[in-house]
């Protein structure tokens, strides 16, 4: 598969569970409505509750687009259950609570997570006001924009949507594309609530905003948790659990066990012909292919382009043929890379060339079975040893 989609759909995967996991909860929510709808009350006093504690978690773990998004979204219930001053100005407003809420969750799925008790945190704070702002004067423009084309005949009848459908659809495109852009429960945690931000609008939902908000920041509280998570235990680039996963693994292993160590062959002449980046996503697709070993492998980052993989309660004649298959999938794997490249003098054009290659690389593999008294450490290391066999005999290989 070629580079630029597997780029392009890096975030689909994360994004589509997460979404799935939380319509599916609305549904259920919706459909038993008997069973929760008594204690509403109890769930209004909860809620803010809820909101305490997602603020000061995404704050602590630096997701800080999320906690404005809860801070916006309690100033915004507060509003409503508080009798707040401005309430009635703003429930008289509603096409422009509409934009402003839409306008926040989309700057606020392209922008990063930066401190939120630091400088940055004040800026990304006065940018949420700006939208209010912003949103404020913009129908003062698109009155202005419809006035002056109003006598354009083809433009007539879609002048009404210049005020709210259009920001709204441009809002929607950006919070999807940045979903499917983006490896991170985040934006998708700000797109639910987008949807039902605008399904409140619409009047396609009819549930209680307490109900719904806690819908809402429920799901930022789990997408902090499990982002966090990742950012613990997986490997950025690849994805695939890191070092730090492999040692807790290690605790928890029983006494038979095979390890292989991996190694992607003469990777630093691969980096020095087409460069770092190309060279971090063929480490991407190389992990994308060990990932797929079969025999109840589990496959690890150990570091650089060294990867481990464990097969519990497994002799290393029975991991081996998995092994085998593995190393053949990699060599068989032809990677489409698209290299940019500048065009010669001659063609006097500074414009962009880009040149589409197909390469591919092999990988050394040891492995080494526990045997009695060994550690884990001293089984990795055997490892280890039959991998520098494997590079010693000529590369591509399995050796034990
Ligand atoms: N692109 C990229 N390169 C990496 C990464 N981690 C390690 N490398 C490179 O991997 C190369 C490893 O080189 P060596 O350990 O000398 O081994 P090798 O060239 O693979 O040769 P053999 O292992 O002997 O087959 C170095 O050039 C590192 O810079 C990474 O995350 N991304």
């Amino acid at each position: 598969m070629e580079l630029r989609l597997i780029q392009f759909f890096s975030g689909f995967k994360s994004s589509a569970i997460s979404l799935i996991a939380f319509f599916v909860a609305f549904i259920l929510i919706s459909k038993f409505q008997s069973y929760w709808f008594a204690k509403i009350n109890l769930i209004e006093q909860v809620l803010y509750g809820i909101f305490a504690i997602t603020i000061m978690l995404s704050g602590y773990f630096n997701r800080s687009r999320l906690a404005l998004a809860a801070i916006t979204l309690l100033v915004f219930y507060a509003t409503l259950s508080q009798a707040l001053p401005w309430q009635s100005w703003v429930f008289t407003h509603g096409e422009w609570l509409v934009l402003t809420g839409a306008g926040m969750l989309s700057v606020l799925s392209v922008i990063k997570d930066r401190g939120l008790l630091s400088i940055h945190g004040f800026y990304r704070l006065v940018l949420m006001m700006c939208v209010g702002i912003a949103s404020y004067f913009w129908f003062d423009i698109a009155d202005f924009l419809v006035a002056k084309f109003t006598h354009i005949k083809q433009l007539t009848p879609w002048l009404k949507y210049l005020s709210v459908e259009l920001p709204l659809v441009i809002f929607s495109l950006l919070l999807v594309w940045r979903c499917v852009r983006e490896k991170s429960l985040v934006t998708t945690a700000l797109l639910t609530s987008y949807c039902i931000w605008l399904g409140q609008y619409y009047q396609l939902i009819t549930l209680p905003w307490s109900v719904l908000l806690s819908l809402m920041i429920l799901h930022y509280f789990f997408a902090v948790v499990v982002d966090s998570y990742f950012l613990a235990y997986r490997d950025e680039l690849t994805t695939l659990p890191s070092r730090r996963a492999l040692n807790q693994l290690s605790l928890s292993l029983g006494r038979k066990y095979t390890l292989a160590m991996l190694d992607i062959d003469h990777f630093k002449k691969f980096n020095d012909t087409y460069g770092h980046d190309i060279g971090d996503q063929v480490l991407k697709l190389v992990a994308s292919k060990l990932a797929q070993v079969k025999g109840s492998g589990k496959v690890f980052r150990y570091g650089g382009e060294e990867f481990t993989i464990v097969f519990p309660g497994k002799t290393t004649e029975q991991a081996k043929p998995a092994l085998e298959a593995v190393r053949q999938a990699v060599e068989d794997y032809k990677i489409v890379i698209r290299q940019e490249q500048r065009q010669t003098k001659q063609a006097r054009s500074n414009k962009k060339n880009s040149q589409v290659k197909t390469v591919s690389v092999t990988i050394s593999i040891g492995l080494a079975a526990r045997s009695s008294k060994l550690s884990f450490d001293e089984t990795l290391k055997l490892a280890d040893q039959a991998l520098y066999r494997a590079k010693k005999s000529g590369r591509n290989n399995v050796s034990e």
